[in-house]
C-alpha cells in the first residue's frame, strides 16, 4: 500500500529530522509536538529552533500539539519519543491509531522493568500483530541528516512488503533505507550501541586514543552479538547498518549524546552534571545499560562493558575502576 500521509509523534531532534526526511521523499507529514509553542513555531516560521536551529522544514510538513489531528488518516505512525516514555505516550494515543497504519519505532532502548524491546512495547500497548510494527535503526545522527548529508539506514519489519512501502516513503537524494526482516537484531543493535558509546566517551574523557576506542567498539559489538544470538537475532545483522554502522557513528561522533555524556563522566564530572549539560535531551544508554544488563543476565549472556557502564552510572564505580576491571578480567579466546 502506498504511504501518502504520515504522522510523526515526537518533535525532538530525531522526530523532527525524520519528519523532514519523509516530507522530502514525497508524503504529507503531520508532526506532533508535546508543547504547543513548538508546534506554533514550526507552523509560523518552519523552524524547530529548540532542537534543529537553522533548519527550514518543508511546506508539506505540518505541526500540531493535537495528537488526534496528527493521527487522522495516517497510513504510517512514527513514534519518536524517548524509549522509557513510549509506553505511557502510546497508551494515551492508542484509541486514535488508524487500524491498519504501520506503527514505526525510532526509539533505541530496552524498557526498564519489562525488559521489552520497543517493538514489543508497541505490539502490547496497541494490540497489533508483529507484522504491523516496523523499526528504523542505523547510523542516523539527526543533525547531519537534517542538513542533507548522505546517510543509509535499515527499516526492519517481519512483513517485508510493509517494510518496502515504508522504504519508498522515506527514500530521497540524501537518505537511503535498506530493508531487513530481523527486527530483534536491528533493535538490539540500536539499544546496545548507546551503552557502548557511553564507554567510548568515558575512555575519550580520560584522554585515551583510537586503540582504546577501537577495542571498546569491537568488544562492544561482540557482547551485543552474544545477546542477539541468545534472543534469536541473525548474526549478520550486527555487521550491518543497525549493528556496526550505528555503533561506529555513535561511538566516534561528538554529536552523539551518549558519547558526550560518557566523555563528561570520563573527565570527572558527576552524573548530575552530565545530565544538566544534556539540556533535557536523552542519552538513552544511561537507563538502557540497566535493562540490557538485566536482559543479558536473564539469558545467561556475559556483557562486561554493559555491566561496567551500569556500575559507573548507577553503583558509584569510578571510570578508572571500570577500566581496571575490564582489563583485569580472566584471559579468554576472542570468540568466547
Ligand atoms: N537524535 C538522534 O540523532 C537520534 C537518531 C536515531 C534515533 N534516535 C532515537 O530516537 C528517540 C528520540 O530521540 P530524539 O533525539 O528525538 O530525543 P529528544 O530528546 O531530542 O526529543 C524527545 C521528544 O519526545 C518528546 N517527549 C514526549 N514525552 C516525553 C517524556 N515523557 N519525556 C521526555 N520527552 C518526551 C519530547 O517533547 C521531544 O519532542 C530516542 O530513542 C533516540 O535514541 C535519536
Ligand atoms: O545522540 P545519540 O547518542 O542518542 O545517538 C543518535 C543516534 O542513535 C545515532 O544513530
Amino acid at each position: 500500500m502506498a504511504i501518502e500521509r504520515v504522522a510523526v509523534l515526537g518533535a525532538g531532534s530525531w522526530g523532527t529530522t525524520f519528519a523532514k526526511v519523509i516530507a522530502d521523499s514525497g508524503p504529507e507529514v503531520v508532526l506532533w509536538a508535546r508543547r504547543q509553542d513548538v508546534a506554533s513555531e514550526i507552523t509560523e516560521t518552519r523552524v524547530n529552533s529548540g532542537y534543529l536551529p537553522g533548519i527550514s522544514l518543508p511546506a508539506n510538513l505540518a505541526a500540531t500539539a493535537d495528537a488526534a489531528k496528527a493521527l487522522d488518516g495516517a497510513d504510517a505512525v512514527v513514534l519518536a519519543v524517548p524509549s522509557q516514555t513510549l509506553r505511557v505516550n502510546l497508551s494515551a494515543w492508542k484509541e486514535l491509531l488508524p487500524p491498519d497504519a504501520t506503527l514505526v519505532s525510532l526509539s533505541k532502548g530496552v524498557e526498564l522493568g519489562t525488559l521489552k524491546r520497543m517493538s514489543e512495547v508497541i505490539r502490547e500497548v496497541a494490540g497489533v500483530d508483529e507484522s504491523q510494527v516496523a523499526v528504523v535503526s542505523g547510523p542516523n545522527l539527526a543533525k547531519e541528516i537534517a542538513v542533507g548529508q548522505p546517510t543509509a539506514t535499515v527499516i526492519a519489519c517481519t512483513d517485508h512488503d510493509r517494510a518496502v512501502d515504508l522504504q519508498h516513503a522515506c527514500s530521497n537524494s540524501y537518505f537511503r533505507p535498506y530493508t531487513n526482516t530481523d527486527v530483534v537484531g536491528c533493535e538490539l543493535g540500536g539499544a546496545c550501541k548507546n551503552v557502548i558509546a557511553l564507554a567510548c566517551g568515558m575512555a575519550a574523557g580520560m584522554g585515551y586514543g583510537d586503540n582504546t576506542m577501537a577495542s571498546i567498539i569491537t568488544r562492544g559489538l561482540a557482547e551485543t552479538a552474544r545477546l542477539g544470538a541468545a534472543l534469536g537475532a541473525d548474526p549478520l545483522t550486527f555487521a550491518g547498518l543497525a549493528g556496526l554502522g550505528d555503533l561506529v557513528a555513535t561511538c566516534a561522533s561528538p554529536l552523539s549524546r551518549n558519547r558526550s555524556f560518557g566523555e563528561r563522566l570520563g573527565r570527572g564530572e558527576t552524573l548530575a552534571q552530565a545530565q544538566e549539560a544534556a539540556h533535557g535531551q536523552v542519552a538513552e544508554g544511561v537507563k538502557s545499560c540497566s535493562s540490557i544488563r538485566e536482559l543479558a543476565a536473564k539469558h545467561g549472556v556475559d556483557m562486561p562493558i554493559t555491566e561496567g557502564v551500569h556500575q559507573v552510572c548507577h553503583d558509584g564505580l569510578s571510570v578508572r575502576e571500570l577500566g581496571a576491571a575490564l582489563l583485569g578480567r580472566d584471559r579468554k579466546h576472542e570468540r568466547q
